[in-house]
């Protein structure tokens, strides 16, 4: 597994080792021995499968709050997407800045997005599967989220109409949001 550092703090596009043959191919798509290598040291608790049935479709910008901040590990098994992981930890280097990666069957890349992310991808095509892994369970009472379309954010979505949830339509914009939504980090 390659570990990749992207632009923001302690997020990482991490690539699997792939066996092909005339089969076809395998490939490890979760390690714990070699997140642990890197010094990582995570309690996936909860897996999670969605199918997007049109391209265009986006959901995001999604976060829980604290103590239910996820790190997610990511990836799409059927499709494509263009993924956008935004830094919202307070203090942190890179508060405030988003990265965009095209995460896809065919590139098998996968996404190592921290706790005091938000987190949102639109799909490319049709019938993408986005699969991913998470350490913390799904808490509705945390669930909040940031604006697709934030003005200040200015996030080159593949798309100007996407296909959103009516929760996606109604996020605040970042600099909206109250401080107390702010990812603090543990103490
Ligand atoms: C996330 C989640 C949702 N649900 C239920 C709640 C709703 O009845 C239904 C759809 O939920 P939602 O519209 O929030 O699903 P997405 O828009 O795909 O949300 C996800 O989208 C972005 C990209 C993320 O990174 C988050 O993991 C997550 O917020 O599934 C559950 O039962 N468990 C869960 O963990």
């Amino acid at each position: 597994m390659n570990f990749i550092k992207t632009k923001l703090k302690d997020a990482y596009i991490l690539e699997p080792k792939v066996f092909g043959d005339h089969r076809g191919y395998f490939m490890e798509t979760y390690n714990a021995k070699l997140l642990d290598e890197q010094g990582f040291s995570f309690n996936f608790v909860q897996d999670n499968h969605a199918l997007s049935k049109e391209s265009g479709v986006l959901r995001g910008l999604h976060y829980q709050l604290e103590p239910f901040a996820q790190t997610k590990i990511v990836r799409v098994t059927k499709g494509a997407v263009y993924d956008v992981i935004l830094d919202i930890r307070e203090g942190s280097p890179t508060y405030g800045q988003w990265e965009g990666f095209i995460l896809s069957e065919d590139n098998k890349r996968q996404l190592l997005v921290p706790q005091g992310f938000a987190h949102g991808y639109c799909t490319l095509v049709e019938n993408t599967e986005f699969v991913y892994k998470v350490d913390n369970y799904y808490s509705p009472v945390h669930d909040r989220g940031i604006a697709w379309n934030d003005p200040d954010l200015n996030i080159d979505w593949p798309t100007s109409s996407p296909v959103l949830s009516d929760k996606d339509t109604k996020h605040p914009n970042l600099k909206d949001l109250e401080s107390q939504f702010i990812y603090k980090g543990k103490e």
